[in-house]
């Protein structure tokens, strides 16, 4: 996955949304960070593991575009990369890009020792983090600790946990792969240039 090159056209993509929209100055972290959990919950949504009240539980991974099946698309992927779109959105107007690099190492432990709790709880975890670095409202001393004990300030550090988890999800929970992940994203990124030059 080449963050840096998907990190420069999340920024590029987010300028272009505010020029297009007259938002110039706006503070839009607040509706970035509502917009991430909006589609965590939808692609939790189409993983439908959750859904312990219905006999449907398997994801929605191949769904038919047409009445005759091919082409399919694959919705749980789809919502999975419009939550990667908001995390680059956040990481960018924050400035927290160096929280998203990741050593593989990081993503395979928990394949190893397993989900803890299943995937609802780690999924409730990434989102507990998320919220935490949205929060929390540590002083540049607690900052500088955290900087020298774990490399990054604290809310910083808990955006970087809530990644983590969010990679294992998709990958440990879902199987798909880093290439497909950004091979994924490409595709929705071009698709919300052509929305705003068709009015959306
Ligand atoms: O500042 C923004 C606003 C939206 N999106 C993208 C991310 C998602 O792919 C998509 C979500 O739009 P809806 O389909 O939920 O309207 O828009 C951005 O990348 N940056």
């Amino acid at each position: 996955m080449n963050l840096e090159k998907m990190l420069a056209a999340q920024a590029e993509l987010d300028k272009y949304i505010v020029e297009k929209k007259g938002l110039q100055g706006v503070d839009l972290v607040p509706n970035t960070f509502l917009a991430l959990q909006v589609e965590l919950a939808e692609f939790a949504n189409e993983g439908r593991w959750f859904k312990h009240w219905s006999d449907d539980q398997e994801p929605r991974t191949k769904v038919p575009v047409t009445a005759w099946g091919e082409p399919y698309k694959n919705p749980l992927l789809e919502e999975y990369v419009d939550c990667v779109h908001f995390f680059l959105s956040i990481a960018n107007q924050k400035g927290w890009q160096d929280a998203l690099y990741i050593y593989e190492e990081a993503v395979e432990d928990v394949r190893e020792s397993g989900f803890d709790g299943g995937l609802t709880g780690i999924f409730l975890e990434m989102t507990y983090f998320i919220n935490k670095s949205y929060f929390e409202n540590p002083s540049e001393e607690k900052n500088e600790k955290w900087k020298e004990k774990f490399g990054f300030p604290q809310n910083q550090y808990w955006f970087r946990i809530a990644w983590i988890l969010f990679l294992n999800i998709g990958i440990n929970g879902f199987g798909f792969s880093l290439d497909r992940i950004e091979e994924a994203y490409w595709a929705k990124h071009k698709v919300n240039y052509q929305r705003q030059e068709s009015g959306y």
